[in-house]
């Protein structure tokens, strides 16, 4: 894999927004605070990355200009941002933190040839190409090292059989990519609309991708996927519940074929909800202090994987509640208790089988290094291909902190350390994943001395993170 990023006669990328805020600078060597009690506070989440993504490709895709409310600023979303706006969209950010958006001309030639950044994101390296395809003209997409080791084959798939040439100029299905699209690909075929066939079986972001695009092909397209199950099937389903709520009557024929109708978003206003997968780590300190965390504006609705948290920290021994808000039934508050025994100590119960966490995964191994008895993350063996492979991470970490994981091919058992206090304190790497500084700083509670080795990592999808758990262990409210 080449260290640096190759060059090419491409466009400059244009002006990326103002930074995210939070950014650090933290210290490279971050102490993890350490919990001498139970953490109580109530934590104010910024907005879903995966929710901020959708909405900012259907708006670049809508018929008319569209606003949002409560994006998430982070490094993904920024560089999705870039990206559409290298692709012709238009934001402005408004005084009251609102987004306008004007869509890019689908079908219009590009005027340049254009370079993508796609850093670490997934959502960015899969969901830009199939918009990419939609305009005329020459797009390169690169990241970061680690992207370029994550899969793409899928991506490279349906564009080819969507008629657009595409150029891997590394190994095959890896960035860097270079798209040559043709003119006419966003026309209607004489014989109706297109068949899209890919394999979503490595990333579900194959299969939105070709769903969000698809809106903006005349005909709509039908897509197959062709491979085994796709994995983070909720994230599929967002991806359909997003389409709808703005107007294209996307559906799922049966369990892999789906049909989107050519029917662009209509012009709409969306607030995004708050990031419940970023909700975990925070839930988790009350789960293994014995605390009390609480969220407000969770939704009482949602397409989340994170809304799995309610049935997920009750396994591991925390009372989970959802009180509904009086003045807005659309949302409530989520108050998680952690478990204590009869001295008022902490008690982090093994959960046994926890399948398919996802994204989850790695707060999901923080509670499980830290139970008393025995966990296993099953059917998670699609997380080796996330931002780093997280099923070999997992497993250096914990021993690194002295507990032996033990790794199967898509699975990870977690003896059970009886208590917290039999963990040794880690210097923990983080490999450019979000998290696994998270999941550290999960840990650091309740192993005092414990380090975290580039914290900043986590300005992936919450560039606040660092500042926002201090403030929650010393008892300030985020
Ligand atoms: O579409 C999305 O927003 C995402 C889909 C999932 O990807 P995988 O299907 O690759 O797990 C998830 O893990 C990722 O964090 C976000
Ligand atoms: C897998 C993740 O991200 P990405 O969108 O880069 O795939 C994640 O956020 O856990």
């Amino acid at each position: 894999m080449p260290d640096s990023p190759q060059t090419s006669p491409s466009a400059p990328c244009p002006a990326p927004p103002p930074a995210a805020a939070g950014a650090g600078p933290w210290p490279d060597l971050w102490p993890a605070p350490h919990a001498t009690g139970p953490v109580e506070g109530t934590v104010e989440l910024p907005g879903s990355k995966s929710l901020t993504n959708r909405w900012l490709v259907l708006a670049a895709l809508a018929s008319g200009p569209c606003t949002l409310h409560g994006v998430l600023r982070s490094r993904d979303t920024d560089l999705m941002r870039t990206a559409l706006t290298a692709l012709g969209a238009g934001f402005s950010d408004g005084a009251d933190g609102a987004l306008h958006i004007t869509p890019l001309p689908v079908g219009e030639p590009l005027p340049a040839p254009v370079e993508v950044d796609c850093g670490l994101a997934g959502t960015v390296m899969r969901f830009l190409p199939l918009v990419a395809a939609l305009r005329p003209g020459t797009v390169r997409l690169d990241g970061d090292p680690g992207a370029r080791v994550r899969p793409m084959g899928a991506t490279v798939e349906a564009l080819r059989s969507l008629g657009v040439q595409v150029t891997e100029e590394g190994e095959p299905g890896r960035l860097p990519l270079t798209l040559a699209v043709p003119e006419g690909l966003s026309v209607l075929p004489d014989d109706g609309p297109r068949l899209l066939e890919l394999d979503a079986s490595e990333s579900s972001q194959f299969l939105s991708a070709a769903l969000l695009s698809a809106c903006a092909h005349p005909g709509g397209l039908t897509i197959r996927h062709t491979g085994a199950a796709v994995p983070s099937p909720e994230h599929v389903g967002m991806t359909l519940a997003a389409l709808r709520e703005v107007g294209v009557d996307a559906s799922a024929v049966d369990e892999r074929t789906f049909t989107v109708p050519g029917v662009r978003p209509h012009p709409f206003t969306m607030t995004v909800e708050p990031d419940l997968s970023n909700a975990g780590p925070f839930l988790a300190a009350a789960a293994v202090t014995g605390g009390t965390v609480r969220v407000p504006r969770w939704p009482a609705q949602t397409t989340q994987i994170g809304e799995r948290w309610r049935r997920i920290l009750p396994a591991f021994g925390a009372q989970v509640c959802l009180t509904p808000d009086a003045e807005d039934p659309t949302h409530g508050i989520l108050q998680v208790r952690g478990g204590r025994d009869a001295d008022g100590d902490p008690v982090v119960c093994g959960a046994g089988e926890v399948p398919d966490t996802a994204e989850l995964a790695p707060t999901v191994a923080a509670l499980a290094l830290l139970a008393e008895g025995p966990t296993q993350l099953t059917r998670i063996g699609h997380l080796r291909g996330h931002e780093t492979d997280r099923l070999a991470a997992l497993t250096a970490e914990a021993a690194r902190f002295g507990v032996h994981v033990s790794q199967g091919a898509d699975r990870l058992d977690f003896p059970g350390s009886g208590a917290a206090g039999d963990l040794t304190p880690a210097e923990a790497r983080t490999y450019h994943d979000h998290r696994m500084a998270t999941f550290a700083a999960v840990v650091g509670l309740a192993v005092p001395g414990t380090t975290v080795r580039d914290v900043g990592t986590t300005a992936k999808t919450m560039p606040d993170f660092p500042a926002m758990w201090e403030a929650l262990v010393r008892g300030e409210e985020t």
